[in-house]
């Protein structure tokens, strides 16, 4: 282990090279809030550790944000908007940790302290204060998608997407960061995040959903996701064949994207797709879109696209305000952080948000996994139910290696 007594400097950089698991360890033994993100294909995995325990949004503005990481739930306002300033950075292609200028030294001091003993002790991650999760059982689930199929052909809507829960047991020997790393590995074309927030909780997922990216080059991209089906194994991706159910589910979330550049008059942008994307055991449907906002002068596109786009029709639904009332009214428990939206703010690879799919919380002894399924007039219940089943696999899969 390094010295830590000497060969750190006084100013914003500390020379010495850490890994992931002293960094989080620490900033939970600390109780801060921390969060850690791997982009998709990314070689380089970042966290970010912020003084302020409990640092809240009302509307995330992305343009004059200092560099932090924004954790939202799906109904804004149900829960908080998290906002998880980087006042310590650390990236592992460097091994070295970042101080801001707003860290004092007693501060940095003590997350020093904090790191001596964090490689080997498994520390407990922050847990939400109201811990219980009601559980939406299949019959429920698959009443659920009878009624929506029954509002959809009533015309009163066009699309929804149902979701439900579903807790497992933590293994005896679970550790937190040995299970990221497990997923970094399992999904190297997701987003991978784990974010751990005193009273807010602990989630960890790999997300196949864009929201709202803006890189370093000022190009600015969103996706119009959905249809599923299993990947199969060795399967090229170009021999996937879409069913009409699925052509139409993505078409009407492309739609979606499109009328929100109408609504903010914005005609130059490039579409690319529909294409067969893979993401974990899955294929989905993706068409790509993109601004230059080098060429476009629209510098608070990020934000405004943001909220016009949140939740997007491919988790809620079409349109977007009677689905949102169909699915807090039919679903049956609270999605809390599942179906928002998390990531990197001006960061120094810019700013990337994805929708909060394939993921679970973890509480103390038991993980509860989240998935839902876009119901449209063709949906069959049984069907719907297995969809949500496959995509709760990506996170299953983390918890079985243990
Ligand atoms: C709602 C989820 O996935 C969305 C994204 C891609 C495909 C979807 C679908 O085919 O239903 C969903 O809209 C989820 O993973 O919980």
């Amino acid at each position: 282990m390094a010295d830590l007594a000497s060969d750190h400097t006084t100013t914003g950089a500390d020379t010495r090279v850490y890994s992931l698991k002293q960094v989080v360890n620490a900033a939970l033994a600390s109780g801060l809030p921390v969060a850690v993100w791997r982009l998709p294909l990314g070689a380089a995995t970042h966290a970010c550790i912020s003084f302020d325990k409990a640092f809240q949004v009302e509307h995330p503005e992305l343009e004059n944000s200092p560099f932090g990481f924004l954790f939202s739930p799906f109904v804004v306002g149900e829960q908080p908007s998290v906002f998880i300033k980087a006042d310590i950075t650390y990236s592992s292609g460097t091994g070295l940790l970042q101080f801001s200028d707003a860290v004092t030294q007693t501060q940095k001091q003590e997350f020093i302290v904090a790191l001596e003993s964090a490689e080997t002790t498994n520390y407990s991650w922050h847990l939400n204060s109201s811990e219980a999760i009601h559980q939406q059982t299949e019959a429920g689930f698959k009443n659920a998608v009878t009624e929506a199929v029954k509002t959809i052909e009533g015309g009163q809507m066009e699309k929804v997407v149902l979701s439900r829960t579903a807790a497992k047991p933590l293994p005896a020997d679970f550790n937190l960061v040995d299970a990221y790393s497990l997923m970094l590995e399992a999904y190297p074309r997701a987003f991978a995040t784990l974010v751990s927030v005193p009273g807010t909780g602990t989630w960890m997922g790999a997300s196949p959903e864009i929201l709202v990216t803006i890189d370093p080059e000022k190009i600015f991209r969103t996706v119009a996701l959905a249809g599923t089906q299993p990947a199969i194994n060795g399967e090229p991706v170009g021999n996937a064949i879409w069913r009409q159910k699925e052509i139409e589910e993505q078409g009407m979330v492309e739609r979606y994207v499109l009328s929100c550049f109408k609504k903010l008059r914005l005609r130059e942008y490039t579409e690319v797709g529909p294409r067969t994307i893979v993401a974990g055991n899955l294929m989905h449907l993706r068409t790509d879109f993109s601004v230059d906002l080098k060429e476009v002068d629209f510098p608070t596109l990020g934000t405004d696209m943001l909220h016009l786009l949140h939740p997007t029709s491919a988790v809620c639904g079409l349109p977007k305000e009677p689905a949102l009332n169909f699915i807090l009214a039919h679903e049956g428990y609270g999605r809390s952080y599942y179906s928002g939206y998390l990531g990197p703010v001006n960061s120094p690879d810019g700013t990337h948000l994805y929708v909060n799919l394939r993921c679970m919380q973890l509480q103390k002894d038991q993980a509860i996994l989240y998935a839902g399924a876009g119901i449209t007039a063709e949906s069959n219940a049984a069907k719907e139910w297995q969809e949500t089943q496959h995509k709760m696999q990506t996170m299953l899969k983390i918890l079985t290696k243990f």
